[in-house]
């Protein structure tokens, strides 16, 4: 890959950085867990050093290509600020009046944050045709371009990919250095190796089940993608999430599971609620006798602890997406019995185990957990798994040397 070192001297240069600053927010719009900003820090202060006017880019959220205030990056600059002791101004648009403005403003090593680029529909469409003018748009702000957003590789979008195009471009180390640490699971792991899959963004991460049981000796589902699962298997499941055209798909999964020796370890029991909230009436439930008129919203007892024994003798495990909506404390238990688990079996007998994902790192710092007693904390969710499956990134792809 392009490093920073191959954009030459960078003084004076307007660098726009594309880093992953999408953070979880409570309902106050206070960041509940800063990690990936934290993580974005070392190459913006690299280019800063060097002189660079640097501009950083990021979205938050999914919002659909038009500004929505609780989707602002301003609480970032803040925070961003604070770590990176200096300034950060914060353009109240990505490529108006605004970002241009501020840029005009900049001085060497000063740093820029540009409202969220998801607040413009050509960061996100579909074709490269209908990503072309913003993609130009942001180009023209800046003389080069570092993709410092591992979280966001996955992702053939205007300020991923196609920039790359318009601007001399390289990888920063944050990129780099998640490379290099998930590389070790995709080269021969050692065994046995488990995947733990949850979280909300089911279809998602459906569909990297496909790939993932051609290399994995072990997969564990818990968070909102059991409940496909269990209907797939013919049991109801309330008001639980479901992807109800996915079924199909999923039965092939626990098929093909059944034909590779691929063990797929589902939960037993669920911890079912009336509503999502923290104050609902909730009770722990057979997982094949969710009633209908309750959602699960997290991996009961029982399966918190077959879950634990399934990674004891792990070598390799990687972990992407909370077991429940552990914001809420009567639905933590599930995700904080595998971080445990993992924290265990790192210390006992060293098992390589990396947690990827915006949340999934949120869920175990708040649990006390600190980073160095997993293997790795990836800052990418979607974009490790996808990078697990041996699948070609875009966003790595167009910084090959
Ligand atoms: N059973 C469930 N029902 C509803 N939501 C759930 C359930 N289990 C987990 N969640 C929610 O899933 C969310 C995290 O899912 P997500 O797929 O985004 O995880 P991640 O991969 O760690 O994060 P990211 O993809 O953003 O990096 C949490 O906010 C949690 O509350
Ligand atoms: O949270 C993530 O995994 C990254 O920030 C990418 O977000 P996205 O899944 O909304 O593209």
């Amino acid at each position: 890959m392009k490093t920073i070192a191959d954009l030459g001297d960078l003084t004076g240069r307007r660098v726009l950085v594309r880093s992953d600053l999408n953070v979880p927010l409570d309902d106050g719009g206070a960041i509940t867990d800063d990690g990936r900003v934290r993580a974005s820090v070392p190459t913006i202060k690299e280019l800063a050093s060097q002189g660079a006017r640097v501009i950083v880019t990021a979205h938050l959220g999914r919002p659909k290509g038009v500004p929505e205030e609780k989707y602002s990056l301003k609480p970032v600059a803040s925070r961003l600020e604070e770590l990176l002791g200096q300034p950060v101004a914060f353009a109240t648009d990505t490529v108006g009046e605004s970002a241009r403005e501020a840029v005009e403003a900049l001085e060497d090593g000063q740093v820029l944050l540009l409202e969220n680029l998801r607040f413009n529909k050509g960061e996100t469409a579909k074709t490269a045709e209908e990503r072309r003018e913003f993609a130009e748009q942001l180009a023209s702000l800046a003389d080069a371009y570092v993709s410092d957003g591992f979280g966001v590789v996955h992702r053939e979008q205007a300020s991923v990919f196609d920039i790359t195009k318009l601007l001399p471009s390289a990888a920063g180390g944050l990129v780099q250095s998640e490379v290099e640490v998930l590389r070790r699971l995709t080269e021969d792991p050692q065994r046995p190796y488990a995947v733990v899959l949850g979280g909300a963004k089911v279809s998602d991460k459906l569909g990297v089940i496909d790939n993932l049981l051609g290399k994995a000796d072990r997969l564990l589902i818990g968070g909102g993608m059991v409940f496909t699962f269990l209907k797939a298997q013919g049991h109801e499941v309330g008001k639980s999430l479901l992807e109800e055209d996915q079924l199909d798909v999923v039965r092939g999964y626990l098929k093909t599971a059944e034909e590779t020796g691929v063990e797929i370890v589902l939960p037993t029991d669920i911890v079912a609620a009336t509503e999502f909230s923290a104050d609902a009436d909730h009770e722990v439930v057979p997982a094949d006798q969710i009633p209908a008129d309750r959602m699960g919203l997290d991996i009961g007892p029982d399966s918190a602890r077959l879950f634990a024994e399934k990674l004891a003798d792990a070598k390799t495990v990687f972990w992407n997406g909370p077991m429940g909506a552990f914001e809420m404390q009567p639905y933590a238990a599930g995700t904080e019995a595998v971080a445990r688990a993992l924290v265990d079996i790192t210390a006992s007998h060293g098992a390589l185990t990396v947690v990827g994902g915006g949340d999934s790192a949120a869920a175990v710092r708040q649990f006390g957990h600190s980073d160095d007693e997993f293997g790795h904390i990836s800052t990418g969710g979607g974009a490790s798994l996808e990078f697990l499956e041996g699948k070609t990134l875009p966003g790595l792809l167009v910084l090959e040397d």
